[in-house]
């Protein structure tokens, strides 16, 4: 059985609070983009674990604390699983703020319901998913929400960027998602997002803000330079996605880019699909 977990993008983000567990309270909409890895699970009679074959990026880390292995541990506690073959082709970049990791495992685990027709309900797989990281539920629901608390609790927001383009820059820089928490002072905001998000995207340049991106462009100021760039060439809003180092531009029309525009760094261009 194949599936293709997809990124997502982080539509403003609004740090509003450390809890005493050291998480922290965040406001974002989460909408998610066909950037997609392809995740592939194969039964291996005759063994006893699972084991992860990983083709094109290459993770950091040990391949038994990759959040797939996680995923299959988590059931396999529950459950009588098989022993399988596991097949990833990773193309969503990491330490990139697109959710490349929390969506394989999120993936991994419906994978496994659907595969071996577990009887898990959609709220323990979102209980098993909440487990493996803060974003990791969310790409069970994998629309365009917005999230609450540490980025667990969910709201419908009625939002349409169908007309969209979608430019993604990611340089060759990976910012750990706690380092770029413990850097941030946190704050509520003056208007909340779900009111922002109402206005048209025109508007969205002087209202819709990513609290990671004060600190991040200090340390990088090559990050904010893509950014700037990315409305040079006519983007309608820009913005990092989630704690960087990935930086998004929205267009109404796709733009030619060109090949030096951004040096070393992954580039990616497809349509909004919400
Ligand atoms: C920042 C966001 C925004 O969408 O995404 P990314 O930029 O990583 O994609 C998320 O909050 C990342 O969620 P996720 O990457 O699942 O975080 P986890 O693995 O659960 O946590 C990694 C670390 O980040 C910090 N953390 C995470 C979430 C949160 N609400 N508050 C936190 O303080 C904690 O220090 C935690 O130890
Ligand atoms: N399947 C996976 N895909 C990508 N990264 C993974 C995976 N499993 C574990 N990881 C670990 O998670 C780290 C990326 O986490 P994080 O920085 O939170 O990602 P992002 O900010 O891109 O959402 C990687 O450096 C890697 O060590």
């Amino acid at each position: 059985m194949i599936t293709f977990p997809n990124a997502k993008i982080n539509l403003g983000l609004n740090i509003v609070a450390k809890r005493p567990d050291n998480y922290h309270n965040l406001e974002t909409i989460f909408y998610p983009i066909p950037l997609e890895d392809a995740l592939e699970v194969v039964d291996l009679p005759g063994k006893t674990d699972a084991c992860l074959h990983i083709s094109g990026l290459q993770i950091d880390g040990e391949p038994n604390k990759n959040l797939i292995i996680r995923a299959y541990d988590l059931l396999k506690a529950s459950f009588d699983l098989p022993a399988v073959d596991i097949y990833l082709h990773k193309v969503i970049p990491f330490g990139a703020g697109l959710g490349g990791g929390s969506s394989d495992a999120a993936f991994m685990l419906r994978l496994l319901k659907d595969k071996y027709k577990l009887p898990v309900s959609e709220e323990m797989l979102l209980s098993l998913a909440a487990r493996l990281g803060a974003d990791c539920p969310f790409f069970l629901l994998n629309r365009p929400v917005l999230a609450t608390g540490i980025g667990n609790e969910f709201t419908p927001v009625s939002l349409t960027l169908k007309n969209y383009y979608l430019v993604l820059v990611k340089p060759d820089i990976m910012i750990p998602t706690a380092k770029a928490y413990s850097l941030v002072k946190p704050e509520q905001p003056k208007v909340p997002l779900s009111e922002i998000v109402k206005k048209p995207v025109e508007e969205w340049k002087n209202l819709m803000t990513n609290d990671f991106e004060k600190s991040v462009f200090s340390h990088y100021p090559e990050i904010a330079e893509i950014k700037s760039r990315l409305y040079d060439i006519g983007a309608v809003y820009a913005s990092m996605s989630g704690s960087g180092s990935s930086v998004y531009g929205l267009f109404s029309n796709l733009p030619e880019l060109p090949d030096d525009l951004f040096p070393g760094s992954f580039v990616w261009q497809g349509e909004c699909r919400y």
